[in-house]
């Protein structure tokens, strides 16, 4: 479970990320952060690993403080979380399988995986983790050889094989056209079914949200202010929320230009 209790980030610029959030993630939710630009989608969802440091108040995960740890603990904590990128983090020049050895880099000593020694259980883990995301033909490709979806495809690879228990997706189809952005929510929406992998994800359209999450969180300038299921997050309760009407296209990239336009 991820708890946020009165977290708040205040960048040194004086700008507020996030202020004063209180939220508990339940192991297994498929959770889709919303909002417009600059509301803080980035801000919390880094916060839970620490790739943000918060100003105040405290994130713990299964009841340890993420916040409060140093050194080997909080190499530990970080084990469990994944973490895919809007531009996927992959090392371009190294084939697919190295990518996805990478994922196995917490639980080695650092010479180890500097020299690329893996033992034969993490090739087996990296390749299985590869035929889940049905992509092991790729396995010894160089990375800058795949299209956007299959690098996107290896970067959930790579958390499978780090064996993380949550993911945190930041903007993971931003670059992929409206097929392979189907695919690879449909990856992501597999490994939290068949693996339990709790998933919280940051999104700008509301539509792919709701087809997808089973809670939708939106943020508005730092706070949380919709927090509930897909069936709840109307247009007509997210036109409230965000302070303008948007209506409803016909068809998807409509929908979502009508979103983006209002921010
Ligand atoms: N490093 C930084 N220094 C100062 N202000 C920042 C920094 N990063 C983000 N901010 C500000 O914090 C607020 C929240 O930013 P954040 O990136 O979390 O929003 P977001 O909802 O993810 O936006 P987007 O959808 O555009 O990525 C914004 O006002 C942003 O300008």
């Amino acid at each position: 479970m991820i708890e946020f209790h009165r977290v708040t980030k205040i960048y040194p610029n004086g700008v507020v990320g996030l202020e004063n959030i209180d939220l508990k993630i339940e192991k297994g939710e498929f959770v889709v952060i919303v909002g417009l630009s600059g509301a803080g989608k980035s801000t919390l969802l880094r916060s839970i690993n620490r790739l943000h440091e918060i100003s105040s108040g405290e994130i713990t995960i299964d009841g340890k403080s993420i916040t409060k740890a140093k050194g080997k603990e909080l190499r530990r904590i970080r084990r469990d979380i994944g973490m895919i990128f809007q531009n996927f983090n992959l090392v371009k020049r190294s084939t697919v399988l190295r990518n996805v050895l990478s994922g196995r880099v917490g639980y080695h000593s650092t010479l180890r995986t500097v020299l690329g020694w893996f033992p034969k259980e993490d090739v087996d883990l990296a390749m299985n983790a590869l035929e889940r995301m049905n992509i092991l033909e790729k396995a010894y490709t160089r990375s800058d050889q795949l299209s956007g979806g299959q690098q996107q495809r290896v970067s959930i690879a790579r958390a499978l094989a780090q064996k993380a228990k949550i993911i945190l997706a930041d903007e993971p189809v931003a670059s992929l056209d409206p097929l392979t952005t189907k695919q690879v929510m449909d990856d992501l929406k597999k490994i939290n079914q068949e693996l339990g992998i709790t998933l919280v994800v940051n999104l700008h359209s509301v539509d792919l949200a709701r087809q997808y999450a089973t809670r939708i969180i939106g943020l508005k300038a730092g706070q949380i202010v919709f927090d509930g299921s897909a069936r709840e997050a109307t247009d007509k309760r997210f036109s409230e929320i965000y302070g303008k009407p948007f209506e409803v296209g016909t068809n998807e990239a409509d929908r979502e230009f009508k979103y983006e336009s209002i921010n």
